[in-house]
């Protein structure tokens, strides 16, 4: 799917609507994919005002919207998976919480299995950058997002 951030503002509006209490996002893609602007609209569709920190420094940050816990991991400098233990990472996942993870293949082996895993993609094409998301769900509950939210396409 092309995206512009209207479009990609759309997608995240409509993916919080579908969203538990609990859930795990894996959001992948290159550098400048767009990755922490797909967070920032998920964040601000759960109700959050303001601006979002990016987590690159701190690995984590953390956001309480009404009744709901979200955590927002960005994993980039991560040079050992087990530096999550140091952070309390287990204690994040094992919450009652939408976990969202940018930089996934940095924690693997630590990292609980993801709901939906949004792949993000860029290329530049006759000046005009090409934006591409895609969806993929892995457990039921990822599967039934997909499919929602395909349903509606
Ligand atoms: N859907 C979009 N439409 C237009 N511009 C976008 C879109 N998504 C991201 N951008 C722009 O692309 C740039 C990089 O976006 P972003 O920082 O979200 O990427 P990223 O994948 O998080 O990068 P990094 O891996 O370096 O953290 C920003 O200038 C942002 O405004």
């Amino acid at each position: 799917m092309l995206q512009d951030e209207t479009v990609t503002e759309q997608l995240a509006a409509r993916l919080a609507l579908l969203l538990p209490e609990r859930a795990v996002l894996f959001l992948q893609g290159p550098l400048g994919a767009g990755k922490t602007t797909f967070s920032r609209f998920l964040l601000q569709a759960l109700g959050h005002s303001g601006a979002v920190k990016s987590p690159t420094y701190t690995l984590v940050e953390p956001y309480m919207l009404g009744a709901r816990q979200i955590y927002h991991f960005d994993l980039y400098r991560l040079t050992d998976p087990e530096e999550l233990e140091f952070i309390g990472g287990r204690d994040y996942f094992s919450d009652q919480a939408i976990c969202l993870i940018e930089w996934p293949e940095q924690g693997q082996g630590f990292l609980p299995e993801p709901d939906l895993v949004v792949q993000l993609s860029y290329q530049a094409a006759d000046d005009e950058p090409v934006r591409c998301i895609e969806m993929q769900g892995q457990t039921e509950l990822g599967r039934s997002i997909v499919q929602t939210m395909s349903a509606h396409d």
